[in-house]
């Protein structure tokens, strides 16, 4: 088939102004201004494939990024079927599934992996793999500097002295981290700041919980800006004097963050745009992978996404095609920018700007209906949104505005709604969604229809369920064998994993103490401590590396035996060694331990990247076998239990293995190849809980050849763990990969899940002052209307609005005002209904007692009215 034909059949089906997107020249940046459902992904991905199909561009540097994990799901789905097309040439189909989509985020993790263990610490300040803040750990933090500086006095607001001396104590401490390193590790072993922040209460408009969100804001933009925070240490009183309130709380933060090593989502943007300056692997990573950019949802991106976007393009000098609707920029308290878009030509000189204005999803009621809301903003690029020509422009039924007296009525009408949609008008129950502005609001919805026995689902309409029995035959794991496997295994996996989490894990005492037990019994409790003291004395260092100087200077730490002469204390303590120094034995101690140790690590250098964990096991074992003290003490490691070890880590081998495939699979795209099985390993290799995965990695990182640490540095992370976890929760932990099925299911949603999705019957409930528009929100009202907007602009052939005057809150009733959207809508394409609340319940009471009376009758008979 010859390019033109294929061109032709990629295009089918297009609008001419969708056409001449796909088709637009590649010289010039490519923005496609969209309204809803204009189909810019449609078109977005038909470009990409119009480009590897006509210029020739190797589909795997075609690029496509968004903003939200559903959307790259979408956008990949679309991509497959593009990739079945009728009459699309085998090479193209095939080639189409190696295009790439990403979120910026993913892509931004990406070009971290790329970095050196070097680099990482120069650059970034963070030792690898960080983990990332929880936001509520954020916002703990933020308060906490916050409240520090307010404390003694701020409160008098004008009191500026006050508050400068408690700025001051803070900054004092800042100084000061570093040196508290206990205090801060009690702290992050305590978990002090995974504490929850109150955000539940959406609807109170508290000051401080405005301050420290506006303060979060604060901190995003600056790392948006890549503005670092003061180093308090180095700045003179007069200057630390000067500094604003949150020139500290974001020093205070970025401190801790170090502190944890942990980094942040505007982090996961802003290190690979500091890297691709300062790193040549990662500009060789990103200039491999990228020839072609398509960025999604466009309107959603942010300072810190627009430079690293500009950062991609620099270093690349690909070609750059956005889409995006500024009036479905939602995103605002995620620093969103929608006037990138109006300013799209200051940011990407000389663009091309193609308007798809055309929406193929609505009635067109609901189309005219919205666009008239959506005029009410001033900040937007003006466009009318326009129906196919052959759509009649007043097709459908017009938006509904319900009214209620209590958010009761309106749940039970709503209930009411939904079944007469399914039972007399044979919607499934996935055609129909229920959209809030907030998701607490939601909660009684939910109760209020499940009640009525009708399923629910997320956004996504889809439920978690166990693997497939497929998967499982595929692991050929029989529950009795790995019952009986676990319980041996558990007896002999303490001495084994010991040694393992030594090699993993250097510098932590506890592990330390751990491998002792196993194979150097006879070290004592004040011989770890000693260790650890003279590790911590030398700046941190490994704790293996200071039992080895410990044994290469014996006159120094241990006392020699007895009928020896040895060197004075004084004159040891004054060559750096203990002043009290150790019972001889505990110098054959050490060297059991060292000997134990390098005998594993020789064995994992050797190895290297081809390494499983079960050759580990299986190499401590043998280690364990060999050690001097396990001839004279036999601690029931019986053959059986051993090799029952190293079955369930081969059967925790699989799985970590095949949750990356199954994720590989659910992604389809890459699959197959050992690149794709290795990304899918790394996902799936990030242990959550684990406090001390960022020095296990660094130790483990600085054991092996640099060629191997990426190989199999995670996956080995994520088997130890969970194996940890199987031995400590029992076989049923082995079992526990799920993945997302599809239900038929009512959508129950808030607006920003629901974005980009759509739905046959769309209602939005809870239209009052104070949810919708938000009254605790910064004044963004266009940002609400927005988000009213793309809650209506959901739906594909009706759209039902509603608003109660009163709703009950615990013992209080609170009064609403209905929301000042409502007003805004047009007349001539909605009916207002005022829904009472006698008239919804007696229709219930009759429709109830005529199903108790005729069920049969009841299922063919026309839906009454009831208002
Ligand atoms: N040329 C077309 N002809 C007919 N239907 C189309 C055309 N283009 C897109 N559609 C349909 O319109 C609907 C909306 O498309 P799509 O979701 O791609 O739009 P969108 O611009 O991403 O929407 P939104 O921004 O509102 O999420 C889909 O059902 C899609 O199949």
């Amino acid at each position: 088939m010859d390019t033109n034909t294929t061109v032709q059949a990629l295009c089918a089906g297009l609008s001419a102004a969708q056409v001449a997107a796909v088709r637009a020249p590649l010289d010039r940046p490519l923005l496609l201004v969209a309204c809803p459902g204009a189909g810019k992904t449609r078109t977005l991905v038909t470009r990409m494939a119009y480009l590897v199909a006509a210029e020739r561009l190797p589909a795997e540097r075609a690029l496509l990024v968004t903003f939200s994990r559903t959307a790259v799901e979408e956008a990949k789905e679309r991509l497959l079927q593009l990739s079945r097309t009728p009459g699309m040439p085998p090479a193209l189909s095939r080639a189409l599934l190696q295009c790439r989509v990403r979120t910026l985020h993913g892509l931004g993790r990406e070009l971290l992996r790329a970095a050196s263990f070097g680099e990482w610490e120069r650059v970034c300040g963070r030792v690898p793999v960080p983990r990332r803040v929880e936001a509520a750990e954020r916002l703990a933090i933020i308060r906490e500097a916050m409240e520090l500086c307010e404390q003694q006095g701020t409160n008098t607001g004008a009191g500026a002295n006050g508050g400068r001396e408690s700025e001051r104590s803070v900054l004092e401490m800042i100084a000061a981290t570093a040196a508290a390193a206990n205090t801060d590790d009690a702290r992050i072993a305590n978990n002090e700041f995974s504490e929850t922040v109150d955000l539940t209460d959406e609807r109170g408009n508290t000051e401080r919980r405005r301050a420290v969100l506006q303060m979060s804001h604060d901190i995003a933009e600056r790392k948006a800006a890549l503005v670092a925070p003061v180093d308090v240490s180095t700045l003179s009183p007069e200057a630390r004097a000067r500094l604003h309130l949150n020139d500290i709380v974001y020093a205070y933060y970025e401190r801790w963050l170090q502190q944890l090593n942990c980094i942040d989502y505007d982090d996961m943007i802003a290190m690979p745009r500091k890297l691709l300056g300062a790193s040549a692997p990662v500009r060789q990573r990103l200039q491999r992978g990228v020839a072609a950019l398509f960025v999604d949802e466009f309107q959603d991106t942010s300072t810190a996404q627009l430079r690293l976007l500009q950062a991609i393009l620099r270093h690349t000098g690909a070609h750059l095609c956005a889409a995006g609707d500024d009036d479905q920029s939602i995103y605002g308290w995620r620093n969103a920018q929608p006037a990138f878009m109006t300013e799209f030509h200051t940011h990407f000189p000389n663009p091309h700007r193609i308007f798809l204005t055309c929406n193929h999803r609505s009635t067109g009621q609901i189309v005219r209906c919205s666009d008239g809301l959506i005029r009410h903003n001033r900040q937007r690029i003006r466009k009318a949104m326009v129906l196919p020509e052959d759509a009649p422009a007043d097709g459908g039924e017009p938006v509904r505005v319900h009214r209620y007296a209590t958010a009761a009525d309106e749940d039970a009408d709503l209930a009411r709604q939904l079944q007469q949609l399914h039972q007399q008008h044979g919607a499934r129950w996935r055609d129909m969604a229920v959209l809030c502005r907030l998701s607490k609001p939601l909660e009684a919805v939910r109760a209020a229809l499940q009640a009525r026995d009708i399923p629910l689902a997320g956004a996504d309409q889809a439920k978690t369920v166990a693997r497939s029995a497929a998967v499982d035959a595929a692991l050929r794991i029989d529950d009795q064998r790995r019952e009986s496997a676990w319980a041996a295994a558990a007896a002999s996996a303490r001495p084994v994993l010991a040694l393992i989490e030594l090699l993993v894990n250097e510098r932590d005492v506890k592990m330390m103490s751990c491998a002792c037990a196993a194979f150097a019994p006879e070290m004592h409790a004040l011989t770890r401590a000693c260790i650890a003291r003279e590790a911590q004395r030398a700046g941190g260092e490994a704790l293996m590396q200071t039992v080895r100087r410990m044994i290469r200077h014996p006159e120094r730490y241990f006392r020699p035996p007895r009928g020896v002469r040895g060197v004075a204390e004084e004159e040891a303590a004054a060559h750096g060694g203990l002043s009290m120094r150790l019972a001889p034995n505990q110098l054959s101690a050490c060297k059991a331990l060292a000997q134990a140790y390098e005998a594993l690590r020789a064995h994992a250098r050797e190895h290297g990247a081809r390494i499983s964990l079960s050759q580990l096991v299986a190499a401590a074992q043998d280690v364990a076998r060999r050690a001097p003290h396990q001839q004279r003490h036999r601690h029931g490691d019986s053959e059986y239990g051993g090799r029952a070890l190293r079955n369930l880590c081969q059967n925790v081998e699989r799985e970590v293995a095949t949750a990356a495939l199954e994720q590989i699979d659910e992604e389809g795209v890459g699959g197959g190849d050992d690149a794709a099985l290795f990304r899918g390993l790394m996902r799936v290799a990030h242990p959550p809980t684990a406090p001390t995965t960022a020095f296990q990695n660094a130790t483990l990182a600085a054991n092996l050849p640099a060629d191997d640490r990426r190989h199999w540095l995670l996956p080995l992370s994520a088997m130890l763990h969970k194996l940890h976890q199987v031995l400590q929760d029992g076989p049923a932990a082995l079992h526990r990969t799920r993945r997302r099925e599809a239900v038929d299911a009512v959508a129950v949603s808030t607006i920003h899940n629901a974005k980009g999705k759509q739905w046959r019957y769309v209602f939005v409930v809870r239209l009052v002052e104070g949810i919708c528009p938000l009254s605790v929100w910064f004044g963004e009202i266009e940002e609400e209307r927005r988000l009213l907007y793309v809650a209506m602009t959901r739906a594909m052939h009706r759209c039902t609005l509603s608003a109660a005057y009163e709703e009950e809150t615990g013992d209080s009733t609170e009064s609403n005002q209905p929301s000042r959207f409502l007003a805004e809508l047009k007349a001539a394409h909605c009916v207002l209904e005022q829904r009472r609340k006698g008239v919804v319940e007696s229709e219930e009471r009759r429709l109830a007692a005529q199903a108790a009376r005729k069920p049969k009758r009841l299922r063919c008979q026309a839906a009454a009215p009831t208002s």
